[in-house]
Formats: structure tokens, sequence, C-alpha cells
């Protein structure tokens, strides 16, 4: 399982590089509008942040267009690359051109029907909207459980985002997703539980230790 940051905010992967146990982030076009920086620079700017995989999503809907844009993100980023390519009868025709020489997931999937498209197509990593498919669909999780049925036995990854709460991210997991991207204060809110801060004062008032 790996857990990875969801921005493109240069103060926020730094944050989360010092963490050590986030391995990677995830951009998408909103995001990347956020940064101060064109996205060429922010791009550049991550890589030095992670050793993991940076995400970069498509922008073209051409499918030439979007092919020079993959590759462009490609020379970008370097060995870090996975582009992100959305979930639509041109995007799968994408994967398959892309995806013999650079990494490529399938983000905006909404059924597994279409996660079967992606791992057919080549894709190493299909991206579920957790949140968003609970609001719209009526249940996320569920979405998760039928694309990891549909995915067993094959090398195509789940990769959980729009995830809105500890309790959301746990149960996507349990789903079968195998990698979570979530907003800094979402990693943060996953690492933290009240009961573990109380038991350490406990142990600050009761207890002993090595003198340092
Ligand atoms: O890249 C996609 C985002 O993780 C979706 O999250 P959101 O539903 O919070 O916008």
């Amino acid at each position: 399982m790996t857990l990875y940051l969801d921005s493109a905010i240069i103060s926020e992967a730094e944050e989360a590089s010092l963490m050590g146990w986030v391995k990677g982030i995830t951009t998408n076009p909103t995001l990347l509008a956020q940064s101060d920086s064109p996205p060429e620079t922010t791009l550049k700017k991550l890589v030095q942040l992670t050793n993991g995989p940076v995400f970069y999503q498509l922008m073209a809907t051409d499918f030439d267009e979007m092919l020079t844009e993959g590759r462009k993100a490609s020379e970008i980023i370097g060995s870090q690359t996975v582009l992100k390519i959305p979930a639509t009868s041109v995007g799968f025709q994408v994967v398959a051109r892309l995806s013999v020489s650079i990494t490529c997931s399938v983000t905006a999937i909404y059924s597994a029907s279409q996660a079967a498209v992606a791992r057919e197509a080549g894709a190493k990593i299909v991206i579920v909207y957790v949140n968003r498919a609970t609001r719209l669909l009526g249940d996320g999780i569920a979405l998760v459980r039928d694309m990891a049925s549909v995915l067993r036995g094959s090398d195509t990854e789940i990769l959980g985002a729009s995830i809105k709460s500890s309790e959301e991210a746990a149960a996507s997991l349990q789903a079968g997703a195998h990698h979570l991207t979530l907003p800094l204060a979402m990693l943060k809110a996953m690492a933290t539980h009240e009961l573990s801060e109380k038991t350490v004062e406990e142990f600050a008032k009761n207890g002993i230790g090595l003198k340092i």
C-alpha cells in the first residue's frame, strides 16, 4: 500500500516529504491551478520533493494532442512520471498507445466495467473518486469493492481519491483499494487519534525513560 499527497502546493509537498511515509504526489488541473508557478515549474519542484511517482493529468481532449501532452509531461517529470488519463473513449485509446512506454493511470472511473477496460488498455492504476462516487452514485465504497473484484488476479491496482475522512480511507482500503491519495490535512488526520495523544500524556506523567 502507498499513501500519496494530493496537492500541487510546494509547501505542502515539503511537509509531506518530511513525514517520511508519504511516497509520491498526485496532481490534477485544479490542483495545478492553485500553485503560484506555471505547471512545468511546479512539476519540476514536486519531483525534487519525492522519490516516488508524480502524477500528471492530461488536459487535452484530442487524441494526437493527448499523446503530445503525455510525452511532454514525461520529459518534464522523467522516470517518476505517472500519467492520469481520464476514462473517456479517446482516453482509453491514449492509454493503449502510451502505456507501452510511460506508466499510465486512468482517472475519474465510475464503474467496474471502466476499470476492466483500463486494465485491457494497459493502465497500471485505476483511480476512483470514492466520496464523489458516494455523492453521485450512492456508494463509493461498493464501487471500490466491485472494481477490486473485476481486477482480481491482474497487475492493475486501485488508487482511492476524493477521500473525506479517516473512516472513508480505512473503508476504501478494506474494500480493496491498494493505494490512497489524500490532501495534507487528511494525511494528518489519518495519523492522529485523540486516544493516542491521551495515552502519551499518561506515560509522560507516570513513566521514566532513558536520559537524553
Ligand atoms: O484528482 C481527483 C481528486 O482527488 C478528487 O477529489 P475531490 O472529489 O475532493 O475533488
